[in-house]
């Protein structure tokens, strides 16, 4: 474990592997630390894990390169993997300016869960094999990150088992979002306005531009439940101190808690309200989302009895939903009636 003194975030080196020995514990509660007084912090990342981060990263940036019209075409009706245009995405009602292709499990069209009208399962329009390659690779490397930090988490927060949240990650959701921010102009700073992101953990990587802030946990502060209907944490605080900018780093992943996270330990690691602004140059990201299995039900880490629950695969939909009230996604689910397998679905996983 490193702390880094002269960098404003705490930064942490992973082992290659946790297995629970006593410097993994306090490694763990270091991190717990780190979330609960910054909401954020860095992990040093390996030559490997900084090769497929480029790679992706160029990738992404001969993509976006392409002519509107062209990169339009990778939209999908059955997931909402693919492109979002500037402009097509709302937080809080209010139009984003990123640039976007999302990556979500890329599902053939003859799986049986896309033939009984899964919502949100489909192939990804993916715009070339050598993207697909990139964007893959970068998401087995990170992924490898999220399972070790996830470890790391359960013995921090003292639970016996170190498997008690990586329990609910086999075959887990992990998506990702792969930005661009165009240049600021007169008319317009806003890059991505202020929220949480849904599952356990986001794993974002930034070139060197910047434009991200993170909301630190206030004490005293109300943080909705983003997951409940009433509660949006959309827009939330957006105009209201303290955010911290996090510096662009090279070689560093930035780490935040999500809404699950903030439901299973009650709040005792709260999901990270973020923003982003945009800056006098273009700027790339990958924000990758460590997440609970679809049909997963996530409960308090101490009351697994309870009747409080999440059925991530409803909490994911509903969310994206929301982002893309106008996208043939969230048509089709309308038109198919595909909300009601989605609540077959949390009453099987329930039962
Ligand atoms: O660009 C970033 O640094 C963060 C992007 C983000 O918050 C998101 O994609 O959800
Ligand atoms: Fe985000």
């Amino acid at each position: 474990m490193t702390s880094e003194p002269h960098s404003p975030l705490q930064t942490f080196r992973l082992p290659a592997a946790v297995r629970g020995t006593h410097s993994d514990r306090a490694l763990g509660r270091a991190l717990v630390a780190a979330w609960q007084s910054d909401g954020i912090f860095q992990i040093r990342a390996t030559r490997t894990q900084q090769e497929a981060m480029e790679r992706a990263l160029a990738a992404s940036r001969a993509f976006c390169r392409r002519p509107l019209n062209e990169k339009a075409l990778h939209v999908s009706d059955l997931s909402y993997s693919g492109y979002v245009a500037s402009g097509e995405e709302e937080t809080a009602g209010e139009r984003d300016g990123s640039e976007i292709f999302t990556v979500c499990p890329d599902i053939p069209a003859d799986d049986p869960r896309v033939i009984d009208r899964w919502p949100c399962h489909g192939p990804v329009p993916w715009p070339s094999p050598n993207y697909a390659r990139a964007m893959k690779d970068y998401m087995r490397v990170v992924g490898g990150i999220g399972g070790r930090l996830l470890r790391l988490t359960a013995l921090g927060l003292g639970l016996d088992d170190p498997d008690r949240l990586t329990r609910l990650t086999t075959d887990g959701w992990h998506h990702m979002r792969v930005l661009r921010f165009p240049p600021a102009d007169a008319a317009s700073e806003r890059g991505i306005g202020a929220h949480t992101d849904y599952g356990l953990l986001v794993i974002a990587a930034q070139d060197d531009v910047g434009g991200l802030h993170v909301r630190p946990p206030v004490p005293g502060e109300a943080r909705g439940r983003n997951w409940l209907p009433g509660e949006s944490m959309a827009g939330r605080y957006e105009h209201e101190e303290p955010w911290t900018y996090v510096t662009p780093v090279a070689a560093v992943f930035t780490v935040f808690p999500g809404d699950i996270m903030q439901f299973m330990t009650g709040g005792a690691l709260l999901s990270t309200p973020h923003k982003v602004r945009l800056a006098a140059r273009e700027r790339h990201t990958l924000a990758y989302f460590h997440e609970p299995a679809f049909d997963a039900v996530a409960r308090p880490l101490d009351a697994p009895d309870s009747a409080e629950y999440i059925h991530y695969g409803t909490h994911f939909t509903r969310m994206f939903m929301r982002c893309y009230p106008e996208r043939v996604t969230t048509a089709r689910i309308e038109a198919e009636g595909r909300l009601k397998v989605l609540d077959r679905l949390r009453e099987e996983a329930l039962a």
